[in-house]
């Protein structure tokens, strides 16, 4: 007969057997594109957070770190910083590292922004609004002094449009995406897509309830994107596009060995 004790012991060796294989199944080194946006962060948090700093946070994967970073130097340097979100994403971080939350209502001018971006191209031209945030980011970035991207070489392009794939995102109001969408394919040529959600029927609605229209544009002036941004903004609708033009001070690129190249204005 089987006693209780057996019973016992072998469970426990079958869940840490479990354990075990999980453990070993799990990869056990931070991927080499998450060295590269460590990287960056860190390094631009380093470079320019000083104490007494009203700070932008942007939203996506990138600015993860940065965070991080932030709550590390507030907490070991006990800096005075306050903190103003570009997206519910950003608020979240904000609070869950018991950082100070802000507004612009409170803060309507800033010292410092930091954002991700999907694309950069030689000029400091952005692309950003690939997690569906653009409309805040870019009204944040505009109130800051200096604005700074952190991004993993994979962004790092001569032309816009190189790497990324998924097009330019235009944040319209719901009423208006099939009119938008007509006419900015009929001024610019190729083809206004309504970004469709994943885990829901449905568009993508963003922080704003807007829905987002990724533009893959054949016959826009690629070499004029401040041209392009103002014709996709004369159209009614339109809330503001993903394109970020003469906005950037300094972009920050991690590699996948950690290292970090910087780019400025008109550094090319
Ligand atoms: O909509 C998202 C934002 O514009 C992000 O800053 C941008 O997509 C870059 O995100 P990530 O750091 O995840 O590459």
């Amino acid at each position: 007969m089987i006693s209780f004790k057996t019973v016992l012991s072998g469970f426990y060796w079958r869940s840490s057997f479990c354990k075990l294989l999980k453990q070993s199944t799990r990869p056990l080194t931070m991927s080499s594109i998450e060295i590269g946006k460590k990287a960056a962060a860190t390094a631009a948090v380093n470079d320019w957070l000083k104490d007494n700093q009203k700070v932008g946070i942007g939203s996506g994967s990138t600015i993860v770190y940065a965070v991080e970073r932030i709550a590390e130097r507030v907490k070991n340097e006990n800096l005075k910083i306050s903190c103003v979100p570009t997206s519910f994403q950003a608020k979240q971080l904000i609070t869950e590292h018991e950082l100070t939350l802000s507004d612009l209502e409170r803060t309507p001018e800033l010292d410092l922004v930091i954002d991700g971006a999907d694309e950069v191209d030689k000029d400091l031209v952005l692309i950003k609004g690939g997690g569906g945030c653009l409309v805040q980011e870019k009204i944040v970035a505009s109130c800051a002094k200096d604005f700074i991207v952190i991004a993993d070489e994979r962004k790092d392009v001569k032309k816009l449009g190189d790497n990324w794939k998924k097009g330019i995102p235009v944040e319209v109001i719901p009423m208006a995406y099939l009119p938008v969408k007509g006419k900015l394919e009929s001024l610019l040529g190729g083809e206004a897509i309504l970004r469709l959600a994943k885990s829901k029927a449905g568009p993508v609605v963003t922080d704003n309830g807007n829905f987002i229209l990724d533009c893959h544009f054949s016959d826009c002036m690629k070499d004029d994107w401040y041209k392009v941004n103002l014709q996709i903004l004369a159209t009614p609708g339109v809330v503001d596009t993903g394109l970020f033009v003469k906005m950037a001070n300094k972009v920050y690129f991690g590699t996948t060995d950690g290292k970090v190249t910087t780019r400025l204005p008109n550094s090319n």
